[in-house]
């Protein structure tokens, strides 16, 4: 089979985020957070070194939650019954978002207490 061309590879990547975000509620949520550390990133003037660890940890969160959407898509495709062997892989590859999202909040809580308690110090 050809190889379809470059821009429309891209087409149907963009594709699957823009379903991820009309079908996935988690990846709703997530893409909400996202939003609002764009938004935190602006008003409080993170440096560049803390908006690379903020954009770095919020897209390792969405592609995590693309990557465990995508098994369990596939695990129930070729397992629609109950199948402890189906669990496992489930239960795997969510343990790969848990572990990101953690992440995510340690590098969260680390950036923004410098930004939060140089604040409250003028007070
Ligand atoms: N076919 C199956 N056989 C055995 N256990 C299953 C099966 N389908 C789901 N499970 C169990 O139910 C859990 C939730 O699976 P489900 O497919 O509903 O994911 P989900 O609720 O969409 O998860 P997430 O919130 O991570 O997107 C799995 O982690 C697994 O433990």
């Amino acid at each position: 089979m050809r190889k379809p061309p470059v821009h429309k590879s891209l087409r149907n990547a963009f594709r699957g985020v823009f379903l991820m975000m009309k079908h996935e509620r988690n990846f709703q949520l997530e893409f909400a957070a996202f939003l609002v550390n764009l938004f935190l990133i602006f008003y409080l003037k993170l440096s560049s070194t803390d908006t690379i660890l903020i954009l770095m940890v919020s897209f390792g969160v969405l592609a995590t939650e693309i990557l465990n959407t995508a098994i369990e898509k596939i695990c129930d495709f070729v397992q629609p019954d109950f199948d402890k062997r189906i669990g496992f892989i489930k239960d795997i590859s969510a343990g790969a978002v848990v572990l990101m999202a953690i992440l995510s909040v340690i590098v969260g809580v680390m950036v923004y207490w410098k930004y939060v308690s140089g604040f409250l110090q003028q007070f």
